[in-house]
């Protein structure tokens, strides 16, 4: 009753997520196993030196795909856990390719009290159209009906091509808990579909392309998630403040440098493996190798990127 009640009620008592979204990488010891050890001082890192309050756990920046069931469950509950009283909204990404799992870390995730949880589109066998996708995301809510569910979109990586506004159109009636979507596809057309469909519904659409996070404020996102918030977030908070003041002028000078960072580091195979190797540089927290397939990146690399960013957070 109490579930059905708050389900119902819930797109009204969701307080919005606003601003940026850490999407954490995982803390592995050069042996491969997972560094639990080093989520507490991650969190300091993120909120004491970038501002950033929100995290994307186990997502794509996170390795999630790459990771067992229990890891992710045990790096979930390290986040909320050490997170308690400093940050304001941890969401736990619970998509896997197979829909028992992703229900066993719903579940899992609302009973270490996460904020939210979100889901990928399966990606081996993808959905045939948007409706095997909505039901889908529907299964793995009904596993935590009182957390928030925000679709991740993710056709670059997934290869699943529908386009997120069909997925949304309806979805509350078959998920009462849903509440948003993390977009992270280049269509505009689409996102903005998103954010018209979204904001009567009070629902969240946070933006995933960072480097061209001005042109999705521009059409009304409430947020962004993405990896680079991990260690240029004090930087991407300056472009949305220069936005939200009508400052353009100022607002594109700073994207547009944020976009030299990463031609450069793109001009030098930008992946999940040379960012986590950057974050390592440019925070100094142990973060250690990526997980095969991933090929752990040169350090001389990640240095050349991680000073860029210095030059670029010091204003050169
Ligand atoms: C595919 C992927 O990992 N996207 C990230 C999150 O959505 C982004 O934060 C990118 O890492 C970032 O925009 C740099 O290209
Ligand atoms: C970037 C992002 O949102 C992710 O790592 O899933």
């Amino acid at each position: 009753m109490l579930t059905e009640r708050l389900s119902t009620d819930m797109s009204q008592s969701v307080k919005k997520i606003t601003g940026l979204v850490a999407a954490t990488f995982t803390p592995l010891s050069e042996d491969g196993e997972i560094n639990l050890s080093v989520i507490a001082p991650y969190i300091d890192y993120l909120v004491d030196k970038q501002g950033v309050k929100c995290v994307f756990v186990n997502g794509t920046t996170g390795e999630g795909c790459s990771l067992t069931v229990d890891e992710r469950k045990q790096l979930a509950a390290a986040w909320c856990h050490h997170g308690k009283g400093k940050l304001e909204q941890v969401i736990v990404h619970v998509g896997c390719l197979s829909l028992k799992d992703s229900q066993e870390l719903a579940h899992h995730a609302a009973s270490i009290g996460a904020n939210g949880i979100s889901v990928i589109s399966p990606s081996y066998f993808k959905p045939m159209n948007a409706d095997a996708l909505r039901l889908f995301i529907k299964e793995v809510s009904a596993s935590a009906p009182g957390l928030p569910m925000y679709y991740y979109h993710l056709p670059g990586l997934t290869g699943v091509t529908l386009e997120a506004a069909d997925v949304l159109d309806g979805i509350e009636k078959v998920i009462p808990s849903f509440q948003g979507v993390k977009y992270s596809g280049m269509d505009l057309r689409d996102l903005g579909q998103c954010v018209s469909y979204s904001q009567p519904r009070n629902w969240s659409v946070l933006y995933g392309v960072d480097e061209q996070l001005l042109a999705a404020l521009v059409l009304g996102v409430d947020g962004a998630v993405g990896s680079t918030y991990n260690y240029l977030g004090r930087m991407v908070k300056q472009i949305i403040s220069a936005f939200d003041n009508g400052n353009h002028s100022q607002a594109r000078t700073l994207q547009f440098k944020f976009m030299e960072i990463i031609t450069f580091a793109r001009s030098l195979g930008f992946d999940v493996s040379v960012n986590k190797q950057v974050m390592s540089e440019v925070s100094g927290l142990p973060l250690g190798p990526p997980r095969l397939p991933l090929l752990p990146c040169l350090v001389s690399k990640a240095q050349a990127i991680a000073q860029k960013i210095r030059d670029f957070s010091q204003g050169h």
